[in-house]
């Protein structure tokens, strides 16, 4: 007789484990019984009078009926976007208009360039002639005064948490790649890099291509010409997307020599897309901030200003409205003097809130926006919000209605055979 299923997987395993199946179907029946059989005398016999009444019996789905308790961190509700725009500088009243927020698709693709893959910290440059070369990924600048925020959105925008993020010590955050950030001014004193997200392929594809032809020219050199050849640095494969600095801050607690440096580096760096200047939202704009978005004009550097701290003001509209103003009212005076930095084209009138280091809620609050912010400014994504009626819009009012043909007609025209249908026909067939 042929053995029964149960059986044969029963052979079929290592005999230590063969008890568990065994339990499993054939005792498990017999146990189920003689458990049920108890649970219906203990329900039938009372219970005995000095037992505790008690607590109801729990099932194993009840649960101890507790008010909800608000816990007392419990997270502020606050966009993940906030951005204003102004009223027109010819308007006497000026005011801070809130800005329609992007697409959730463009906020999703931002999110993903941040942070589909670990950050990295490349290195660090005390001085400019130390920055190492770069001619395909793109650079970002985060700049602002000591102690606005800088380290602590870079950490938020490749999604650092604020509590892991948060280490003053340089060598240990470098190791999480991680900004360190610190209450103290003064925490970050070089140029910091950060790689984010993936490098595209065809990008990649012309590095490897260009290093490929180098050595294959360094195989005809001499062997002191090759030796000279080596002692030149050369410029590391690009693996990210984007290249996000860190610098160092300006005003209290700063280096002397920051603004030489910074400089050096505004205005000689070819892969520097755009700067992202930091404005304490509580503060306000102070003189330093105007010396370095006078620094930013005269380098020519697109420019996107951001209002940090925005939690502490409870991203207030009103609040902030002042900052605001203030911050447009400083970028218009400074244009005035320049020739091609202006509104729309040198700087964005957009200015964005976040809360990087609102300790509240972790991941940051107007993160997304700023990453946003930071793609448009460098051209990795559009910025659908703006609808301009383009040439196709003018073709589309200009094509007349269609034609309403009788079904009789239609009829006709299908069994009639003009030379250009029995082409195509005959087209047709023979691409079968
Ligand atoms: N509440 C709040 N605190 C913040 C925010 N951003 C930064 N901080 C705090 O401000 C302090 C300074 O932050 P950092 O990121 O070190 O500032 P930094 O601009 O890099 O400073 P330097 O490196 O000295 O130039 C830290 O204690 C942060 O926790 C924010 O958006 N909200
Ligand atoms: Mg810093």
């Amino acid at each position: 007789m042929a053995p029964s299923r149960a059986m044969r997987s029963l052979l079929a395993m290592p005999p230590t484990l063969r008890h568990l199946l065994l339990r499993q179907t054939i005792l498990s029946p017999a146990i189920a019984q003689r458990r049920l059989a108890t649970t219906t005398t203990q329900q039938t016999t009372p219970e005995p009078a000095s037992s505790h009444p008690k607590t109801p019996p729990r099932t194993s789905r009840s649960k101890p009926n507790r008010a909800p308790t608000e816990r007392p961190d419990s997270p502020v509700k606050a966009p993940p976007c906030l951005s204003f725009l102004p009223t027109p500088s010819n308007n006497p009243e000026q005011t801070a208009i809130p800005a329609k927020p992007p697409f959730r698709d463009t906020l999703w693709a931002a999110n993903k360039l941040f942070t589909e893959q670990p950050p990295q910290f490349l290195y660090s440059a005390p001085r400019f002639r130390l920055v190492q070369e770069n001619t395909r990924i793109p650079e970002v600048c985060i700049i602002g005064r000591s102690n606005v925020g800088k380290s602590t959105l870079i950490n938020a925008l490749v999604g650092k948490s604020t509590r892991l993020a948060g280490r003053s010590h340089p060598a240990l955050a470098r190791r999480l790649n991680a900004a360190a950030t610190s209450s103290k001014a003064g925490c970050t004193k070089t140029l910091n890099m950060y790689g984010v997200g993936t490098v595209k392929r065809e990008v990649l594809q012309a590095a490897l291509q260009e290093r490929a032809e180098a050595n294959k020219k360094l195989g005809s050199l001499t062997r002191s010409e090759r030796r000279e050849a080596a002692k030149q640095p050369r410029e590391k494969l690009p693996w990210h997307a984007l290249v996000l600095v860190d610098m160092p801050g300006y005003g209290f607690g700063s280096l002397g020599e920051w603004g030489v440096e910074v400089n050096k580096y505004l205005n000689n760096r070819a892969m520097l897309k755009g700067a992202v200047v930091l404005i304490d939202a509580v503060a306000g704009v102070k003189e330093d901030d105007r010396a370095v978005l006078r620094m930013l004009r005269d380098a020519n550097v697109r420019t996107t200003v951001m209002l940090t701290k925005g939690d502490k003001l409870e991203y207030s509209h009103e609040a902030m409205d002042a900052a605001l103003v203030k911050t447009w009212e400083t970028l218009r005076k400074i244009e005035g003097q320049g020739q091609t930095w202006k509104e729309g084209e040198g700087w964005d009138n957009e200015i964005w809130v976040t809360g990087a280091g609102d300790e509240r809620r972790s991941g940051g609050l107007g993160v997304d926006g700023a990453r946003f912010a930071i793609c448009k400014m460098v051209g990795l994504l559009p910025d659908r919000r703006i609808e301009v009626p383009g040439p196709e819009a003018e073709v589309v009012k200009k094509v007349e209605p269609p034609k309403i043909v009788p079904f009789e007609e239609l009829l006709w025209a299908s069994s009639v055979k003009t030379p250009e249908t029995k082409g195509r026909r005959r087209e047709v067939n023979s691409g079968f």
